[in-house]
């Protein structure tokens, strides 16, 4: 490959959000058949994929199938031959929610694990300041993404149905703990300037909230004009229905990336190692402060928490949240424990038994 074009392919992937994490895993397997390419949207039997000049469909290899192999999920950088994906790049992170398990119940714990999205800079939990409205919600968005390693942005769309959006924003603020808060409408155009700083060329954003958040919505008015169908836009297909079907990378104006999420209406977590610290850095902090180092928080006498509570400094819903997403999450990891326990016992058993069999037949 000539210099200059080799240039102008690494100018088109950096675009597209390609870095040296990525670069330094093509070492040693240089091929001129096999291309790197962007997972842009996630099709039934297809992936649309792009260079950053060029968009194609292809569709992964049947390797790809293998329970340990990664499958290509939106945000993924892939190599590929012509249309066919035969590898995922090991990802910079990933958005995983569990799925399956109980349905409706916030607690069902989840079977496996879905990747909703991969290699990404920044999470806009988007939450409408109309019926959707939920710090409970925010909470539990906050406790994913923070589980997952990432970093959240609070996006409140809808101000121009509220009087005094501000006042949204300063509660938001209490649960939030640094962690940025935007006040958007896509009526009449607020806070979208401050918003379209975080959309930098080559950054990788992704949108998660509930059905009909606005997330779609305010994806076209960054945009400038219509790219991802809307509620309002589709309206004649039926109410309930979602919107946004397929997981669509979209390249903004601005030069950065968003990736827009069908409406998620259960949050289960997946990814449990980093508890809820992160999401409740107040509690946490007063934790510390109680009479025995292993307090629950429940009843037990000298607990700094209950007596946070009791004076009005913490809400009680915000420490009932706090404790339901800690049983869950910790059910969630001793489960996971236990099955990775389990997966070892039956290799160790697999291996004996082939040890037992070697030595009968040298026997013979
Ligand atoms: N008043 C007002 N309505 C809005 C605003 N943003 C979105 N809406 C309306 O809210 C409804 C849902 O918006 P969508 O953008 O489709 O919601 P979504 O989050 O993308 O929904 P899914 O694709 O189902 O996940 C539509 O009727 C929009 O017109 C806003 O800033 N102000
Ligand atoms: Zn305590």
């Amino acid at each position: 490959m000539t210099q200059k074009r080799e240039k102008n392919i690494y100018q088109n992937l950096s675009a597209l959000g390609w870095t040296s994490f990525f670069q330094d895993q093509l070492e040693n397997r240089h091929s001129d058949r096999v291309a790197t390419a962007r997972v842009v949207g996630v099709r039934k039997n297809s992936f649309a994929i792009s260079d950053g000049q060029t968009e194609w469909l292809a569709t992964a290899a049947g390797k790809l199938q293998q329970a340990n192999r990664r499958y290509p999920v939106v945000g993924d950088w892939v190599l590929v031959t012509d249309t066919v994906i035969h590898e995922v790049l090991e990802r910079k992170n990933r958005l995983t929610r569990g799925a399956a398990g109980g349905h409706g119940k916030l607690e069902a714990v989840p079977t496996r694990q879905q990747v909703i999205a991969a290699n990404l800079d920044t999470v806009f939990i988007v939450c409408g300041l109309d019926r959707d409205y939920n710090l409970r919600r925010i909470e539990r968005y906050l406790t994913l993404v923070y589980n997952c390693d990432l970093t959240p942005a609070i996006i409140l769309t809808k101000a121009d149905l509220q009087p005094d959006p501000e006042a949204f924003v300063q509660e938001v603020e209490t649960i939030a703990f640094g962690v940025p808060v935007h006040l958007v409408s896509a009526r009449d155009a607020t806070g979208l300037v401050r918003l379209e700083e975080t959309i930098a060329p080559g950054r990788t954003i992704t949108m998660i909230g509930s059905s009909g958040a606005g997330k779609s919505t305010l994806l076209n008015r960054l945009y400038g004009k219509s790219v991802q169908a809307t509620n309002a836009t589709s309206e004649k297909v039926g109410k309930g229905t979602h919107t946004t079907t397929s997981r669509d990378l979209i390249v903004m104006p601005q030069g950065g990336m968003i990736i827009d999420n069908p409406g998620i209406r259960e949050i289960s977590f997946w990814d449990a190692d980093k508890g809820v610290e992160s999401a409740f850095p107040e509690i946490e902090r007063l934790a510390a402060g109680c009479r025995f180092s292993d307090c629950n928080h429940a009843h037990e006498p000298g607990c700094r928490v209950l007596q946070a509570v009791a004076n009005g400094e913490i809400a009680q819903e915000r420490l009932d949240s706090y404790h339901k997403m800690n049983r869950e999450l910790t059910y969630l990891a001793e489960r996971q424990h236990k099955s990775a326990d389990r997966m070892e016992k039956e290799r160790w058993k697999d291996v004996a038994l082939k040890i037992k069999s070697m030595k009968k037949n040298m026997k013979k």
